[in-house]
């Protein structure tokens, strides 16, 4: 009990001070991997606060990165059909919860960081679309006696289909970015679009500039989680809201054990057969076996300083979207 409570102590006054230390910024400072139960550096951990994860191996915070850039330079051009093979087809209905829980209004200024391929900005933009045209239907039927050319005119002088929102596709990876052109190039996405090369843990963006961060999948591969989770912070306007869809902790003993077999057993076996690449799909298991808990990720999103932190588990906890403002 009481080893208990002094456990509890210490771990609050390593809280409030990792808190205090990240909003003077202090240079150098960056709190990471491992952490403790409550998301919180040991000492015997201080020593080693240049190492970190990459799945289940140890490795220094340099190699993370590049390891993290071999690993999508490598499986660009089979992303999108692995993810389709690998959860035939639920991760799309994971990314359109993520883009309804939204509920973007007219003029969203959406930043979508780790976006890679652009699965998260193409929902987006076709969201944002259909809510216009809805809008101007409407319009259009709340005004009796239009003539037909008044109505054409209408649809005609539409200049910005998109009703003011824009998204910006932020990730590290040339190749993803390659990718997700492309496919923009293909379903015909254009207008209010914008891909930029930049690094979640320090964004190429003023502070308080957008009013939506999303980040799909993509927070678990990054290395120090907390300085992402800061940046996050730093460029949403007050009152915008930060969304992460990611792995976490399922809830129910048979499907995870299930889930453990299909991962460790079938996934880096279809990696293997679909891109040539069983590492990439090895990793990409163990990482989320690393990630935090749907609790100890609330508390951190908390510690960068959003408030009003809540999320919801999808498919029994194997994925979370969690949600927070920066009021
Ligand atoms: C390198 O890093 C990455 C690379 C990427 O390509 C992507 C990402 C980021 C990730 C995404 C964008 C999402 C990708 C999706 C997943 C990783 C998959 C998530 C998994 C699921 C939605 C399915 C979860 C599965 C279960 C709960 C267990 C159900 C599974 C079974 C009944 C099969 C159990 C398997 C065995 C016992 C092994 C023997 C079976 C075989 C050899 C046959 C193979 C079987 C299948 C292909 C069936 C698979 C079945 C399903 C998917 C059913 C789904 C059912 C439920 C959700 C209940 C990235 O970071
Ligand atoms: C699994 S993909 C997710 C892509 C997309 N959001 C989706 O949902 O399909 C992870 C992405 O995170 C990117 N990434 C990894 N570390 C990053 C970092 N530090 N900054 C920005 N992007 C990063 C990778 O390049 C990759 O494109």
């Amino acid at each position: 009990m009481a080893t208990h409570r002094s456990y509890a102590l210490w771990s609050y006054c390593g809280r409030r001070w990792s808190r205090v230390m990240r909003c003077c910024r202090l240079p150098g400072f960056r709190s990471s991997w491992p952490r403790g139960p409550l998301g919180v550096r040991h000492l015997s951990q201080e020593k080693q606060a240049t190492e970190t994860h990459f799945g289940f191996e140890t490795v220094s915070e340099e190699e993370k990165g590049d390891k993290v850039y071999h690993v999508f330079e490598s499986v660009a051009k089979k992303y999108d059909v692995m993810n389709d093979m690998m959860s035939l087809g639920i991760h799309r209905i994971w990314k359109d919860m993520l883009v309804w829980k939204m509920h973007p209004f007219p003029g969203t200024q959406l930043l979508d960081v780790a976006g890679g391929t652009g699965d998260i900005a193409f929902r987006f933009l076709n969201y944002v679309q259909a809510q216009h045209k809805g809008k101007l239907k409407r319009q259009l039927r709340a005004q009796q006696n239009l003539s037909w050319e008044e109505i054409a005119r209408k649809y005609q002088n539409e200049e910005d289909p998109l009703g003011g929102s824009r998204v910006v596709v932020c990730d590290i990876n040339k190749e993803m970015l390659k990718i997700g052109k492309q496919k923009a190039g293909a379903q015909g996405h254009k207008a209010g679009l914008a891909w930029v090369l930049g690094d979640a843990e320090e964004l190429p963006f003023d502070d308080d500039k957008f009013d939506v961060y999303t980040i799909a999948f993509g927070i678990r591969n990054v290395t120090h989680i907390d300085q992402a989770l800061q940046e996050a912070h730093r460029v949403l306007k007050p009152g915008g809201r930060f969304l992460c869809l990611e792995f976490s902790q399922v809830n129910n003993p048979l499907v995870s054990r299930l889930y453990d077999l299909y991962s460790f057993q079938v996934i880096p076996v279809l990696g293997e057969v679909i891109a040539g690449d069983w590492k990439s799909y090895q990793y990409l298991v163990e990482s989320i076996r690393q990630f935090p808990s749907q609790e100890e990720f609330k508390e951190m999103i908390q510690d960068a300083g959003f408030e009003k932190v809540t999320y919801e588990s999808l498919t029994s906890g194997i994925v979370a979207i969690h949600s927070g403002f920066k009021l």
